[in-house]
């Protein structure tokens, strides 16, 4: 059985004593385990990688990741981070697609194509994100969209690179402040289709956006769900740990 999946973005947060004390505390608590069955990963700002990943340690548990990487692998992209850069401070999961990206900096599925190809290219775990606006969902287009975005960036892939691919399902609409919980029964259909096409071939499918304490174990009750990939819950350590807890005691059928 392949573990379920439970990490963390920070976006845009906390200092570098935020990231150590968060990260130390961590590092306390799982006391170089990871709970049963379970695939910790945070993925923290670039200016903490470093930082987080020296806390971590070597062999550590928990996996870490950046929020974004160029396709190239190094040159003129002012502002931009590389792959190899990345792996170099210490990150083993590239985040790859988050509809923060494609709405605020033009990412595209050609550009979330050619970096998930980056990220595989130099033994990186690509994360790639994927959802629909309320406008989409409300005009009944989830499935087809979803699968749309997610056939676009993951195009032409062998099998053995599929399997090294972690797909997050993050509806828009219920992503961050703004966003609604989604309910159970809104999430059946979109991993019914995307279980149709990729469960068993890639390394996990996760479900974001407003993951909650409260709702945690009934979302990774959905079908074809093998994870959490949580924002605001988790940026308190003790939110985290919790749901790690939750994802533990998940009986998988
Ligand atoms: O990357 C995480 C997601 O965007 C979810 O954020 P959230 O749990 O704060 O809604």
């Amino acid at each position: 059985m392949k573990p379920l999946w439970i990490g963390t973005s920070w976006k845009m947060n906390k200092t570098l004593a935020e990231a150590r004390e968060w990260t130390s505390a961590l590092v306390e608590k799982l006391d170089g385990r990871a709970p049963k069955a379970v695939q910790p990963f945070v993925i923290p700002s670039f200016t903490a990688t470093s930082t987080v990943a020296q806390i971590l340690g070597e062999d550590s548990p928990v996996l870490l990741g950046v929020q974004n990487a160029h396709w190239e692998d190094a040159g003129a992209w002012t502002g931009e981070i590389s792959v190899p850069q990345a792996k170099d401070a210490g990150a083993q999961i590239v985040e790859i697609g988050h509809s923060e990206r494609r709405e605020h900096f033009g990412e595209t599925v050609e550009t979330t194509r050619l970096k998930v190809a980056a990220s595989l290219r130099h033994g990186l775990t690509p994360l790639l994100c994927i959802g629909e606006s309320a406008e989409v969902k409300d005009a009944g287009g989830s499935s087809a969209f979803i699968l749309e975005q997610a056939r676009g960036a993951l195009e032409g892939l062998t099998e053995a690179q599929l399997a090294d691919v972690v797909i997050a399902y993050e509806p828009i609409w219920a992503i961050g402040e703004k966003g609604r919980p989604a309910t159970v029964e809104e999430l059946v259909e979109p991993f019914a289709a995307l279980g149709a096409e990729y469960s068993g071939r890639v390394k996990g499918l996760l479900y974001g956006g407003s993951v909650s304490l409260e709702n945690a174990a009934d979302l990774l009750g959905i079908e074809h769900v093998t994870g959490l990939f949580v924002g605001r819950t988790a940026w308190k350590v003790e939110g985290y740990l919790e749901l790690l807890r939750i994802g533990a005691g998940h009986e998988r059928g």
